[in-house]
C-alpha cells in the first residue's frame, strides 16, 4: 500500500483535493471531529499520514511514506534526501527579506554588519547572507517572525510572503526576494525506482 505524508496547515486542503482528482479520497481528514492522524483511502490502495509541513520530508526520507506534498521552501531549508517529482502549482509564496518601513533600509546591502535577522528559515537566511558576504546574527524563531523588527529585536526578517498582508499590517516592507516557492510532490528515491509503474501512473493522474 502506498503511503502519503500530507501537510497540515496552508497546503492541506489543496493536497486533499489534488489527490481526490487522482482517485484517492482522504477527505476524512477534513472532518474536524476526527482526530485520526493516519487514514486509509476507501479503495484500500493508499494510506495518508497527517503531519506538520516541516515533517513531511522526514517521513519520506525515512521511508515511512513513499510520497509526500511539501513546499519548495521546506526542501530548500532542510535539503532532505528525497526525489522531487512534480511542481503542483498551489501554495505559491516567496521567501523574502523584510524590514520595518521606518528603518529606511531599501536593500540588504544597506543593513549594517552584524545585524540581527529573525527567521524560521535559518539555513536559507544563512545561505543568502553568506552569498552577499554580510556577517549577520540569525535569530531562530518558530512563528510570528514579523515581531522581530517591530519589537526591535532584529533589523530584518527572512520569511514567507504570499499576499503581503502580514507585512503591510505590521508596518514592514520587502527589500529582497530570495526565491519563489510552490508545493512539490516528493518521493522516497528507492521506492520511486522500485515502483516506477505505480508512481508513473499516479503522477500522470495528478
Ligand atoms: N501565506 C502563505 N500562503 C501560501 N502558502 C504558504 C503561506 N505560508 C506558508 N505557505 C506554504 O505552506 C507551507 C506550510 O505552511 P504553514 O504555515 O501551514 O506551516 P508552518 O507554519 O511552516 O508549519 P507549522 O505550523 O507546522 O510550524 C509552507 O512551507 C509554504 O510552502
Ligand atoms: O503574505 P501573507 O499572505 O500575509 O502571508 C505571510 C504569512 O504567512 C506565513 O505565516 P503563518 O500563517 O504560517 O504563521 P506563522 O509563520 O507565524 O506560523 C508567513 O510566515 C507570514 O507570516
Amino acid at each position: 500500500m502506498l503511503t502519503f505524508a500530507l501537510p497540515k496547515g496552508s497546503l492541506f486542503k489543496d493536497s486533499i483535493q489534488l489527490l481526490q482528482k487522482a482517485g484517492l479520497d482522504f477527505s476524512a481528514f477534513l472532518d474536524e471531529s476526527n482526530r485520526q492522524l493516519q487514514i486509509t483511502d476507501p479503495t484500500g490502495t493508499a494510506k495518508a499520514l497527517l503531519v506538520r509541513a516541516q515533517d513531511v520530508p522526514v517521513y519520506v526520507e525515512y521511508g515511512q511514506a513513499q510520497m509526500g506534498i511539501v513546499g519548495e521552501d521546506v526542501l530548500r531549508e532542510k535539503t532532505p534526501k528525497v526525489a522531487k517529482l512534480v511542481d503542483l502549482g498551489f501554495g505559491g509564496c516567496r521567501m523574502s527579506i523584510a524590514v520595518a518601513q521606518a528603518s529606511g533600509y531599501q536593500s540588504p546591502l544597506d543593513l549594517p554588519p552584524h545585524s540581527r535577522i529573525a527567521s524560521k528559515y535559518v539555513n536559507c537566511a544563512r545561505t543568502y547572507f553568506d552569498s552577499i558576504d554580510l556577517p549577520v546574527e540569525i535569530i531562530p524563531l518558530y512563528g510570528s517572525v514579523e515581531l522581530g523588527p517591530i519589537t526591535g529585536m532584529a533589523e530584518a526578517i527572512v520569511d514567507l510572503v504570499s499576499t503581503g498582508k502580514t507585512l503591510k499590517d505590521n508596518g514592514l516592507i520587502e527589500i529582497e526576494v530570495l526565491y519563489h516557492s510552490t508545493a512539490r510532490l516528493i518521493a522516497h528515491p528507492l521506492s520511486y525506482r522500485l515502483h516506477s509503474d505505480r508512481f508513473g501512473q499516479l503522477i500522470q493522474q495528478i
